[in-house]
């Protein structure tokens, strides 16, 4: 295959992500869930905030956030209720990601890479970036407890997220979105808006 015909073909598999639902909100039986990209997009837009004084790579946590679940493209947005061990879902990513990166040409390693060195967890970005994963999903679900006026039905998440963000500036942004999500809970049923 030519370059061009590589590339369209990398087009099309992160086109899929633009579409792919993710399944922890479809296995919620949230309506309207977002897809994998949207939970992408909104961690790529955080990376703006890191602070420039920190000794963290801000380009490398944008792109890093924006590669973290491409994988998922082929194997599928696998949560942690799939049955699927942890070993064997790094195991499918990582085949998954060599396959899309031998599209990209001499891009294609470093692509591989950066996936490799988040799924490690081994340095001050990709541990960031996980902290911003896990700040997305609670985002994410406390908007739905917030559209549907289903106050406290995504407990799930905050307490399995819950201790797990690291990173004081991404845990301060948590802590607020609890404390918005307590106070709703506390308001009376008639008082809500
Ligand atoms: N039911 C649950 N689903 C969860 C939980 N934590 C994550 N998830 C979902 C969210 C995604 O659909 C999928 C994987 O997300 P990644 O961003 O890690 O690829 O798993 C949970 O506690 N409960
Ligand atoms: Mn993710």
């Amino acid at each position: 295959m030519t370059d061009a015909t590589k590339l369209v073909e990398f087009m099309e598999l992160v086109g899929r992500l633009k579409h792919v639902k993710r399944t922890g909100w479809i296995l919620s039986k949230i309506t309207e869930p977002e897809t994998i990209s949207g939970h992408m997009y909104r961690m790529a837009m955080l990376s703006f905030l890191v602070d420039n004084k920190e000794n963290l790579d801000k380009v490398k946590i944008m792109q890093m956030t924006l590669i973290h679940d491409l994988a998922e493209c082929i194997v599928g947005d696998i949560t942690p209720h799939c049955g699927v061990c942890p070993e064997e879902k790094h195991k499918l990513e990582d085949e998954a990601m060599q396959k899309i990166c031998e599209l990209l040409g001499d891009k294609g390693p470093q692509v591989l890479t950066m996936f490799r060195e988040y799924e490690h967890q081994q340095t001050p970005e990709a541990q960031y970036v996980k902290d911003l994963d896990r700040l997305d999903l609670i985002m994410q679900a406390f908007e739905y407890e917030k559209r549907d006026g289903t106050p406290g039905k995504l407990q799930e998440y905050f307490t399995a997220t819950n201790g797990k963000i690291n990173h004081p500036f991404v845990k301060r942004l948590a802590e607020e979105v609890n404390t918005q999500r307590d106070a709703l809970a506390n308001i009376p049923c008639n008082n809500k808006s």
